[in-house]
């Protein structure tokens, strides 16, 4: 859709697909094509399985019973409304921005601003949170494994008895580097680290089988189906991360297949290991038991099956899934913002790619420290849900962005295409608004408040700086 003749488009002005696709070659805005379909699928991976698995299923327990198993199915189907739209889109408008680009194209440039601004909160914030939980993590595998502890005042933020939290600061900056030296190597250490995560929960599965009873599974549903959908909405932040695939969409080696795979295997990949965990964790161990515990896999190991010893291998297991939740998250976080800058709502410079690495190392570093910076004075808790409500927010654009691209573009090339569209999206969209509906009335406070920050910002700079201003064309597009 072209904006008409209007020399100086308006906020709702709309990106071509084509100029946006273009500008991703563009001399010094070039990212390297370089990942492959593994690759895509094992970041999915890794950005999905992390605390969700590990530690929010005791919550979901003792919300549901044991009929959490139906919440970790529910909440796998309401995302995949949402993945299928997540791989049409990231294959037909390949580019790093993700939702953000998506909504640029479709909704105009205001709301693709306030879904970037809002994912900058949810990938940004949710790494600082997640790299202090595995500062958490770190210390409980120590502890387990060779009863040591690191001391409060360096791993714990002032709020909480500490001064600051050093392994948070430098997990963060390890990753960092890892992603300013390159795609291709930062992509290998996570398919490394995804290998052992899955393998500690093939663990659990295999244990858990071989002291398998029924006996936990009565009375499956004790609080309905209302606590199951209760649980869904908290077990949904298990699932996140499948979208952060489509922000590696500029690198993908060949994105239009390979995206739809990435995309929709990552979150089967997963739903097929949570469904099989939660099975098997009511097999061994009562909800009160998993609910109960910090770390209710190791928990259900250790009453269920007898084996203390266990718990050393989930708390290295934790960690590991963390370490590479928060590279695909950083790795994300850095990828939306690149594109955001390249578009002008961010200082363009930023989006300069260092011509060594082939990575935007600049801007890698200064989101990096920032983030450090949180991570080692911010506590945890709350910031589920802020997660959740973000994310959720993008889904609820990314789904209209299918319906809304496949009138305005009904011939744009579409290597990927979700089937009985727009049935499906306009689900994805009901599930995604019906689960923020569940989040308290904090949480929207919280949310609304960021946007309104994110809105001064645009009209003060974004605006102003926007591509799409700066050197208007008839047809609303600069060139
Ligand atoms: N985009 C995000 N903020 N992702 C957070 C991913 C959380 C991940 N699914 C977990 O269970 O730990």
């Amino acid at each position: 859709m072209v904006n008409g003749s209007n020399p100086r488009p308006g906020i709702f002005a709309i990106r071509d697909v084509r100029s946006l696709i273009s500008e991703t070659t563009e001399e010094g805005h070039g990212l390297r094509k370089a990942v492959s379909a593994t690759h895509l699928t094992a970041m999915g991976v890794g950005a999905i399985i992390g605390t969700g698995i590990f530690v929010v299923i005791g919550e979901g327990a003792s919300v549901a019973g044991p009929a959490v198993i139906l919440s970790f199915v529910l909440a796998a189907v309401a995302c995949t409304f949402s993945a299928l739209s997540y791989a049409e889109l990231a294959s037909s408008i390949p580019v790093s921005g993700s939702a953000y680009t998506y909504t640029y194209a479709t909704l105009g440039e205001i709301v693709a601003w306030i879904i970037g601004w809002d994912l900058i909160l949810e990938y940004g914030v949710s790494v600082a949170a997640i790299a202090v939980g595995w500062g958490g993590n770190l210390n409980a595998f120590l502890d387990a494994a060779f009863g040591v502890a690191l001391p409060d005042a360096i791993s714990k933020s002032p709020e909480d008895g500490g001064v600051l939290n050093l392994p948070a600061v430098f997990i963060v900056l390890a990753i960092t580097l890892l992603l300013v030296r390159g795609v291709t190597e930062s992509a290998r250490v996570n398919l490394v680290m995804v290998g052992v995560k899955l393998t500690v929960l093939l663990f659990f599965i295999v244990v858990a089988l071989f002291n398998f009873g029924t006996g936990n599974f009565h009375p499956f549903a004790p609080s309905g189906v209302d606590g199951v959908t209760s649980a869904a909405a908290i077990i949904f932040f298990a699932y996140i991360g499948f979208d952060a695939v489509s922000t590696g969409s500029e690198e993908a080696r060949n994105p239009a297949k390979d995206l739809p795979l990435a995309i929709i295997g990552s979150l089967a990949i997963c739903t097929v290991f949570y469904v099989l965990t939660a099975v098997g964790a009511i097999g061994i161990a009562t909800p009160e038991q998993l609910a109960g515990s910090d770390a209710p896999l190791a928990a259900a190991l250790d009453q269920g099956a007898g084996m203390s010893w266990a718990a050393s291998i989930l708390a290295l297991g934790a960690v590991v899934a963390i370490t590479s939740v928060v590279l695909v998250i950083l790795y994300g976080q850095t990828r939306i913002f690149f594109a955001m800058c390249r578009d002008g709502l961010l200082p363009e410079k930023l989006a300069t790619v260092n011509q060594r690495y082939g990575t935007p190392a600049r801007l890698t570093i200064g989101l990096g420290v920032l983030i450090a910076i949180l991570a080692a004075l911010v506590p945890l808790s709350e910031i589920v849900k802020l997660v959740n409500i973000g994310t959720l927010f993008a889904f609820v654009l990314v789904n209209i962005g299918v319906i809304i691209l496949r009138r305005t573009r009904p011939d744009m090339p579409r290597p990927y295409r979700v089937p009985w569209s727009p049935v499906l999206p306009i689900l994805g969209v009901l599930f995604a608004v019906y689960l923020m509906s569940d989040l308290p009335l904090s949480t929207w406070i919280r949310f609304v408040v960021w946007l309104i920050i994110g809105l001064a910002i645009y009209f003060l700079y974004g605006y102003r700086h926007s591509r799409l201003r700066r050197a208007p064309a008839p047809g609303g597009e600069p060139r």
